[in-house]
């Protein structure tokens, strides 16, 4: 059997990858994140590329005698990165809780995207290597919050490691009028999307 390694330190990610099943070992990106994109869907399969690949470069490999690039097990390395978008701003996690104010009263009564980018870098024990990165878009509507519910809200904790300051499985539920999409893209991890990526590029992560 392979190893499926999560690039990610994310706890909403990991239950994710729990409750489809799957087995897998947690190793969490370090290095800084460089933006050189404008578009959302850009900037998260930009940062989703640097986890995974961060990550899959700390997996041993060896050179054959071909000069293959080899591995001792069949690895695959999923990295992810989640934004939220209201028309031309780019909401990642807020630095302060006067930043998550300034979302939450940006993300009141309107509707915004959520863009979560992923991307899989693997290597098989015969030499076969690759990688792959696409992005999943839902749409949220969120209801009008008042001063008074944005500084209960913030007051909670909850936004405070989460892109657009909010948590859609938290104690934002409240305020959640509408969904377009998949809601587990949302919460961080399209999981859906990853199973049928995998299915197209021929990996069956349950047999890995
Ligand atoms: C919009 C939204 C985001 N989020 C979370 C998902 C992500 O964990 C986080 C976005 O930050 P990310 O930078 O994508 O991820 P992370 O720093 O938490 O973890 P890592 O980089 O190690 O993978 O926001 C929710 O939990 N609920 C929501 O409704």
């Amino acid at each position: 059997m392979g190893q499926i390694i999560l690039a990610s330190a994310s706890p909403r990610r990991k239950e994710l990858l729990e409750q489809i099943g799957l087995e897998f070992e947690i190793c969490p990106a370090k290095g800084e994140e460089v933006i050189s994109k404008s578009a959302p869907e850009e900037v998260v399969m930009e940062l989703s590329e640097q986890k995974a690949t961060e990550v899959a470069a700390m997996v041993k490999t060896y050179e054959s005698g071909h000069g293959e690039l080899m591995t001792p097990q069949d690895i695959l390395v999923i990295g992810a990165d989640t934004v939220v978008a209201c028309d031309d701003t780019i909401l990642g996690k807020p630095k302060d809780e006067a930043d998550a104010k300034r979302m939450l009263t940006l993300l009141s009564g309107r509707k915004h995207a959520v863009y979560t980018g992923v991307t899989f870098v693997f290597l098989d024990k015969n030499g076969r290597a690759g990688a792959h990165t696409f992005y999943e878009k839902t749409e949220v509507t969120m209801k009008p919050l008042s001063e008074p519910e944005i500084d209960r809200y913030v007051a909670t904790g909850e936004p405070m490691d989460k892109a657009g300051a909010y948590g859609i499985q938290g104690k934002c539920a409240i305020y959640i009028e509408g969904i377009e999409g998949d809601y587990n893209n949302v919460v961080g991890l399209p999981v859906a999307r990853i199973y049928k990526e995998l299915q197209k590029l021929g990996i069956d992560p349950y047999l890995w």
